[in-house]
């Protein structure tokens, strides 16, 4: 099973360095369909991924045809859409056999509405307010792949972590002399 965030036309380079940043942490493949509003050795780009860059997968397609051309039957489609009226939370996203695709829009127009009501059935919304137009393009694909990890059980990744300064280190001694305590010793 693999993971992918689908960006459609992204324009600002912030957004993609951020979200490339969240990919490599979470060993996401970055599909990038063309044409992009930046260079992708943009300075912003990489300030926003830091030095993540070249940790993550990043597959560029020259258009949505290109890209859906090459998609195959183990492969989930899923547009992440404020239009639609399913809610992202409540599909299942936990098959090992299959790779999940969420696309997502341009931060200006969003996704085109021919592919939108192409796969009507496959678009996913995010709950929230009308306090807001939309919730931001990096903000969007945490919130989805995230929720597709926690069911998949956040297979491959560190739930755990030892560092050499942790600040939880003292806490953790603590709470077990405290738990030793509690048992009587
Ligand atoms: C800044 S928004 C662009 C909104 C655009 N005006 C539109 O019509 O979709 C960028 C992308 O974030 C995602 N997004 C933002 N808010 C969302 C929500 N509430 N539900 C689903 N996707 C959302 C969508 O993929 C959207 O295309």
């Amino acid at each position: 099973m693999t993971n992918h965030v689908v960006l459609y036309e992204p324009l600002m380079p912030a957004n993609t360095g951020n979200i490339a940043r969240t990919c490599a942490g979470t060993n996401t493949v970055l599909d990038l369909i063309e044409p992009l509003g930046f260079q992708i050795d943009n300075k912003k780009m990489k300030r926003a991924g830091l030095d993540y860059w070249d940790r993550v997968e990043v597959r560029r397609h020259d258009d949505l045809a290109d890209f859906l051309g090459k998609l195959g039957p183990q492969d989930e489609l899923y547009l992440i859409s404020k239009f639609s009226s399913r809610n992202y939370a409540e599909v299942d996203y936990s098959a090992t056999e299959k790779n999940y695709y969420f696309v997502f829009g341009k931060e200006t127009t969003g996704l085109p509405e021919t592919f939108m009501r192409e796969y009507e059935e496959r678009n996913l919304r995010i709950p929230m307010s009308d306090n807001i137009r939309c919730y931001n393009l990096a903000n969007s694909v945490a919130i989805v792949l995230l929720e597709a990890l926690r069911q998949q059980h956040f297979a491959g990744l560190e739930t755990t972590h030892h560092y050499e300064n942790d600040k939880l280190k003292d806490n953790y001694q603590r709470s077990s002399r405290y738990e030793r305590n509690l048992g009587g010793e």
